[in-house]
């Protein structure tokens, strides 16, 4: 017998017209996860999430939760809340009001209702904020206000489309550790939306990498990153070198061979013979001063910027048409016209079709 998954999209396609918003998305997600859907703007991910919050009805496929299908339910009848960027809160009613505004909508009786909002309170770490006025908070307050009112209401899945969007970088931090903590604690079911890759690397178990209303990869933020799957996902996941070239042998053996401008390259896996790839390395695995195994020539430094932790070197091969960026510890010397020797190990080149 095989389990359904606790989110169970089958299938699912949404057409506007002449505009496919979403291609026969199948995707099935574990209780407890939390799915951060990445991609561009106009990739699918605010329709993938509507389809779920039941806001819009899909073209074709079906959608399940908890082993129930909820294709055909409005959002009301459906186990989701949704967290929207604006918070959308009601500004003329208390914190206390809002937060159990949704428990009323579901004829929670009074004294239950008390009790769930001063345990939301809590949740937020707004203990004595009931009676104040959503004008009197601060934006990261009332993000977690409208956080609160999203869970009290015990959702099997709570949707968050780009909550944290109009926060500044260091409350867009903070929110992020405790979006995480407040999802461990609850141990509900998290989708998250956003065009931020820190932010998916930030909070995701499983990153959902969308493109052109399709799932281009997915998997959890170390693979996608270490490994990506495709192309788009490597330039999307964070700046790497690209190096393209051909599969010269697949000898039967455990590893590949691909000739390139910058010379032949062995990595690990076969590949079929014929195939055009590109490699790609990500900055923190080029080496220096061959220390790698995989010799990589000789290369200018173009440019070099000083970033804190190290520097984000930009280099161009001196035998050929190839670019390498990487980066150098902040001890080093590092001026603009140096000689780099570059290398890497084998394990750390990743082949992804062209
Ligand atoms: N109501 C609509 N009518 C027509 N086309 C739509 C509608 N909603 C979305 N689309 C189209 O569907 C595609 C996917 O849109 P969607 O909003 O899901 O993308 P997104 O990845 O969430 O983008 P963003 O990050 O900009 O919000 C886009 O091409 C968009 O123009």
């Amino acid at each position: 017998m095989t389990t359904q998954p606790h989110l169970d999209i089958d299938a699912v396609r949404k057409v506007y017209g002449s505009v496919v918003a979403l291609d026969e998305v199948t995707l099935g997600v574990e209780k407890g996860a939390y799915v951060v859907l990445l991609g561009p703007s106009g990739s699918g991910k605010t329709t993938l999430l509507s389809l779920i919050g039941g806001f819009i009805v899909p073209s074709s496929g079906r959608i399940g939760i908890a082993g129930r299908d909820v294709t055909d339910l409005s959002p009301a009848q459906r186990p989701t809340t949704t967290l929207f960027q604006d918070y959308a809160l009601f500004p003329h009613m208390s914190v206390a009001n809002n937060i159990g505004f949704g428990l009323k909508m579901r004829r929670v009786p009074a004294a239950e209702r008390r009790k769930r909002i001063a345990a939301g309170l809590e949740l937020v770490g707004l203990g004595d904020y009931g009676g104040r006025g959503i004008h009197e908070l601060s934006g990261g307050q009332r993000q977690r206000v409208a956080l609160a009112r999203a869970l009290v209401v015990e959702p099997e899945i709570l949707l968050l489309d780009e909550p944290l969007g109009a926060l500044d970088l260091n409350l867009r931090r903070q929110m992020q550790d405790e979006l995480l903590a407040l999802q461990r604690r609850t141990g509900r079911s998290f989708v998250h939306v956003t065009h931020d890759q820190e932010e998916a690397m930030a909070l995701a178990s499983l990153i959902v990498v969308m493109n052109n209303g399709r799932i281009e990869d997915m998997g959890t933020p170390k693979r996608i990153y270490e490994r990506p799957a495709t192309r788009f996902t490597a330039t999307f996941m964070g700046e790497s070198t690209q190096i393209t070239g051909q599969v010269t042998s697949a000898d039967g053996s455990s590893s590949t061979q691909v000739e390139t401008a910058v010379g032949k390259l062995r990595l690990p896996g076969t590949l079929p013979a014929g195939n055009g790839v590109t490699i790609i390395i990500r900055p923190e695995n080029l080496q220096t001063g061959g220390a790698g195994d995989v010799n990589l020539g000789t290369a200018r430094i173009r440019e070099a910027t000083f970033q804190g932790a190290h520097y984000r070197v930009l280099a161009s091969s001196e035998t050929a048409d190839q670019d390498f960026v990487l980066r150098l510890p902040p001890d080093r010397q590092v001026e603009q016209g140096m000689s780099l020797a570059l290398s890497c190990r084998a394990e750390h080149l990743v082949a992804v079709d062209r």
